[in-house]
């Protein structure tokens, strides 16, 4: 079942299934609709057939009651014309006349015969004659014959002689001078061999599921039916008929002998009138008995359809398949190019798929020129970054891509432990990373190579200084990378940084010099000007050594030299670290003491001249000793410059001097 599933669920997005599916959908719906159309056609010429078919029959069966009853009616006029006056009075007459007329039987159940008054003098039955019975005057027939004095066709009724459903034919006797003398009746069974033998064979099961010929008489009274027992009854009795019967009403009951039709929901009526009678006879088909060979027409075709749909599905898959087969094989043949197979044929196909293996082809042809040319350069390439000295990385995604032997070398990684590698694995801190990639896009934003100096980390050993320079591989496509150079700067950055300490430090003491003791002054001043200036006091002490050139003089420069290292320890000793001493000339020294005022700064001055007054060179067998005069002064207006400021505290010093040294003066 997984496997099936699998197979359906890999077969089912491909172009074939979806091709075989929807030509299958079009192909059911075509023949669906085809067949429906075809059926409806059909089940409407049929419908209009059978009605068709029913008035022929229905016209038929009026035609039968028409004869039937025209010859009834010669019949009973045949027997009538030997009918006399004197016969009327004669009883053994009229017996031995009747006796004889026994083929009257074979159309009236009853031939009675009545004088003028109504008296029944005789009647003929199966069972032979009888003689008077009960009279008929005052009946319709009987008096609608004396009257007209023509033949006249009774309603259904009850017979009178024998008591069944009958109708009965009335031959009205006429003298020479037209009197009539007595009338001639004949009864037609309307059951049991009657008129409706001639129409349908009498049922006795239900008849309403049956096609049935029904006769009414102009009233609305049935005169036949094969159900006897609705013989006489109202035509409410047939509810199949109702609604053509009413039909029949308004249009005014004509009789017109050709027939008509009613279609119903339930049935089909198809009608045609008898003049002779004034009857209609009406022949009702029930529609499911017309509806049940439609429905096994319609599930045959539908199954003649289904099979016939099965079958040409089947036969456009295979058709499909074969002709798909060149694109499954261009499929295969592709995906081995793709696989770095270049030597399996293409297939042969003529069409589409005949164009689109050419395309492929070419395709594959010109891939194999740009992989060939590919190859070259980066042989090339990689010749290029196994030489340069200088250090080549290409990263896209903040990640190496591809690293020259000299990135390898500076950061002490093989190849494989970079490429793919995150960038900063290379940085001192992954903010650094963060903070390089951030400065080299910004310049990229300006169309600028970015470059910049950071500290790198190798694997092993202490950091390294690294200019980095950075150059996108697209300008207008950022997410394409970037080409990373890399020097190693440190020896640059070690002598640069000597070279400013050297700048601002004094080489024999490792003070300050002039220039440095500025800048720190000049530092301190900048941030009293700032927005949060820093208010506090501060404040410069000047020192000049007392008595220094004897020393110089009399035990050599050397001598000199060590005495000026020994004061400048003297001197920081007594300060703190953020205090910056200085040598600024030969033998003078100066103090910059931030958050300091002028009365602290005396204290700090009288510890450093009773430090340097302890001082104790041995030199040569000699001891050698220094004074020193100080001048303190503390910044006093915001506006005054360094040179301002420290002149304050050279002429504090100088007072010292003047008042013999070896003591600190304030400004
Ligand atoms: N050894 C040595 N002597 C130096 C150096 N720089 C300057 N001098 C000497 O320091 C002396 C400074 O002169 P002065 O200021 O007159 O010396 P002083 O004897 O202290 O005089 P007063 O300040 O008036 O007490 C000079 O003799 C310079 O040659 C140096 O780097 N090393």
């Amino acid at each position: 079942m997984g496997r099936r599933g699998g197979f359906v669920a890999r077969w089912l997005p491909t172009l074939k299934a979806r091709l075989a599916v929807g030509s299958t959908l079009v192909l059911f719906t075509s023949i669906a609709l085809t067949l429906t159309q075809m059926v409806r056609v059909a089940e409407q010429h049929i419908e209009t057939t059978v009605e068709q078919q029913q008035q022929v029959e229905v016209q038929r069966s009026a035609d039968v009651v028409s004869r039937r009853v025209r010859t009834m009616q010669r019949a009973l006029s045949a027997t009538a014309t030997f009918v006399t006056p004197s016969m009327m009075a004669d009883a053994r007459q009229r017996n031995e006349f009747f006796r004889t007329q026994t083929s009257l039987q074979a159309f009236f159940s009853v031939v009675a015969l009545a004088d003028a008054d109504g008296a029944i003098l005789l009647a003929m039955t199966a069972d032979g004659l009888t003689g008077p019975q009960a009279s008929v005057a005052g009946k319709s027939t009987f008096e609608r014959a004396l009257r007209t004095r023509l033949p006249v066709i009774s309603s259904p009724m009850v017979g009178v002689v024998v008591p069944k459903p009958v109708v009965v034919l009335a031959h009205p006797l006429l003298a020479d001078d037209g009197r009539v003398y007595g009338v001639l009746f004949g009864s037609m069974p309307l059951v049991d061999g009657g008129l409706a033998a001639d129409l349908d064979d009498p049922m006795d099961d239900d008849v309403e599921d049956e096609e049935v010929t029904v006769v009414t008489d102009a009233n609305g009274r049935i005169v036949s039916h094969p159900d006897r027992s609705r013989v006489l009854r109202e035509v409410s009795a047939e509810p199949r008929l109702a609604p053509a019967y009413e039909r029949w009403l308004r249009a005014g009951r004509p009789l017109s002998a050709h027939a008509g039709a009613w279609s119903g929901d339930e049935e089909l009526v198809a009608m045609a009138g008898e003049p002779e009678t004034g009857w209609q006879v009406w022949r009702i088909l029930p529609r499911a008995l017309l509806q049940a060979p439609l429905r096994e027409a319609r599930i045959e075709a539908l199954e003649v359809g289904a099979v016939f749909s099965v079958a040409m599905a089947a036969l456009m898959v295979w058709f499909l398949a074969q002709q798909l087969q060149p694109l499954d094989r261009l499929q295969r043949r592709a995906a081995r190019l793709i696989a770095g197979d270049q030597r399996t044929e293409w297939p042969e196909a003529d069409g589409e798929i005949g164009r689109l293996a050419a395309t492929l082809r070419q395709a594959a042809v010109e891939r194999m020129r740009a992989e060939e040319a590919r190859a070259v350069v980066l042989r090339r390439l990689g010749s290029v970054l196994a030489a340069s000295p200088v250090g080549l990385a290409f990263e896209r995604d903040g990640r190496f891509q591809l690293v020259s032997a000299e990135v390898c070398r500076l950061i002490g990684r093989d190849e494989s432990h970079l490429v793919g590698q995150a960038t900063e694995i290379i940085f001192a801190t992954a903010v650094d990373d963060e903070a390089m990639r951030r400065a080299a896009a910004d310049a990229f934003d300006r169309g600028e190579v970015y470059e910049g100096e950071w500290r790198l980390v190798g694997r092993e050993g202490p950091p390294f200084w690294s200019r980095l320079r950075a150059r996108p591989v697209d300008a207008e496509d950022p997410a394409a990378g970037a080409i990373w150079c890399m020097y190693d700067i440190s020896g640059q950055i070690d002598a640069r940084q000597r070279l400013e300490y050297a700048a601002r430090h004094d080489p024999l003491t490792s003070l300050l010099n002039r220039d440095g003791f500025f800048t720190a002054v000049q530092q301190v001043l900048d941030a009293r000007a700032g927005i949060d200036g820093d208010h506090r006091p501060a404040t410069v002490v000047m020192i000049d050594l007392d008595q220094f050139k004897p020393i110089n003089d009399s035990s050599g420069h050397a001598a000199g030299d060590a005495m000026l290292q020994l004061v400048a320890a003297a001197i920081q000793d007594n300060v703190r670290s953020s205090d910056s001493a200085a040598r600024i000339g030969g033998d003078e020294f100066a103090l910059l003491l931030p958050h300091c005022d002028a009365a602290q700064g005396l204290g700090v001055a009288r510890k450093v001249a009773q430090a340097i007054a302890a001082i104790e060179l041995d030199w040569e067998g000699r001891t050698l000793r220094v004074g020193a005069s100080l001048g303190v002064a503390e910044f006093s207006r915001d506006g005054h410059s360094v040179e301002e400021w420290l002149a304050a505290a050279d002429a504090a010093c100088y007072q010292a001097k003047h008042r013999g040294g070896g003591v600190a003066a304030v400004a």
